[in-house]
């Protein structure tokens, strides 16, 4: 039963409680014109597979790209979320039909990519909500994921964040980089201002938060440091575009037994401490007090999202969002 004492409200979009139950550790990009990549992305066990018909896929093979992910979402049931990124409908000729082919195929996110303003968002929500009311399907049964790929989307990323059915928000850190006029570098210093300033906007939102893909495939130790600092960070996932990165994703952002028994003893120790009248404690020589007792509980819907048992005392539970 959930502990009654309460903590401060995260704001949320209501369209993303439903969202937000969802893992969303890993993000696979599957190019939208390599029907074998699609057919088999789901037994990789990526927690989203992102089909993407925007910068992999070249001009000449838009058209193809757009009707074989339709009729890849719409002929089979995926376990992992789907996500579709289109091309920008302002900033190219081929948004527009994209929404028009992929929309009615029901994915569970749109991706816009190189978003700056919130009209854009505006734009590809409408369509949304037109094939929602067309086909009766509840409202918020298709939700939008925002990639911050510019300077002037960086500015924005405020409103960007609060815009209709944005639920999740990315870094695409190498059309960034362009941007910015500045190049790859080990460790990422160009990126920290945008993954930090991108990660309060979410935070403030109450949406999710994704980092950017690390495309060098032969380097594991390289994007395990790079997965170890965005979690640090705050971040809730990282995109990837190679089966091999997503096992070191997971282990990265699953909690380990350690961590989840230490989460389990603060929340256990707070609620007797409630119990017997005291706000503050120590665990392991350790004060535990509010915020501690949050994150405790994170851990642990963390590791239960995951697939791990775990079970806490009678009182000892937070709905802490
Ligand atoms: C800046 C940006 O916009 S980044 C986002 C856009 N980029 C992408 O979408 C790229 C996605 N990734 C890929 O296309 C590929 O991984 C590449 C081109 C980088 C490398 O591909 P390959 O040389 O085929 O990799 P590799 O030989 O190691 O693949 C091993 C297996 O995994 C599969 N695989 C590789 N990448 C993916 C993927 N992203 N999704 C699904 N399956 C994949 C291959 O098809 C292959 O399957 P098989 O063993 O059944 O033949
Ligand atoms: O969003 C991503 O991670 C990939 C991308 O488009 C970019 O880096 O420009
Ligand atoms: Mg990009």
């Amino acid at each position: 039963m959930a502990n009654d004492k309460t903590f401060p409200e995260v704001k949320t979009n209501p369209l993303t409680e439903a969202a937000k139950k969802r893992l969303s550790r890993s993000m696979m990009f599957v190019p939208g014109n390599t029907p074998k990549m699609i057919n088999s992305a789901d037994i990789h066990g990526s927690d989203s597979i992102m089909i993407d018909i925007e910068d992999s896929v070249p001009i000449t093979e838009k058209d193809t790209a757009r009707l074989l992910t339709a009729e890849a979402l719409k002929s089979r049931k995926f376990r992992a979320e789907t996500v579709v990124r289109i091309n920008h409908p302002t900033q190219t000729p081929y948004g527009y039909d994209d929404l028009d082919v992929i929309v009615p195929a029901k994915p569970d996110m749109i991706r816009l990519p190189k978003t700056e303003d919130v009209s854009e968002v505006e734009i590809v929500a409408k369509k949304i909500e037109e094939v929602e009311k067309a086909n009766g399907w509840p409202e918020g049964t298709i939700n939008i994921i925002v990639a911050i790929e510019s300077v002037r989307g960086l500015y924005n990323v405020r409103e960007i964040c609060h815009g209709p059915r944005v639920v999740a928000i990315a870094l695409g850190a190498e059309d960034y980089r362009a941007d910015l006029r500045t190049g790859k570098h080990k460790p990422a210093v160009e990126l920290l201002f945008a993954r930090q300033t991108i990660l309060h906007a979410a935070r403030e939102a109450g949406i999710r938060v994704i980092d950017t893909v690390f495309s060098d495939v032969k380097d594991p130790q390289g994007f395990r440091e790079e997965v170890e600092f965005i979690k640090a960070l705050g971040y809730d996932g990282k995109s990837c575009i190679h089966p091999s990165q997503i096992k070191i994703i997971h282990e990265v952002f699953t909690p380990d037994e350690k961590e989840i028994a230490h989460s389990v003893k603060v929340l256990n120790s707070y609620a007797d401490a409630l119990r017997n009248n005291k706000g503050v404690i120590s665990v392991d020589g350790k004060m535990i007090d509010g915020p501690i007792v949050v994150r405790a509980q994170r851990v642990v819907d963390k590791a239960r999202a995951a697939g791990i048992k775990v079970e806490l005392e009678e009182g000892a539970e937070y709905d802490v969002k």
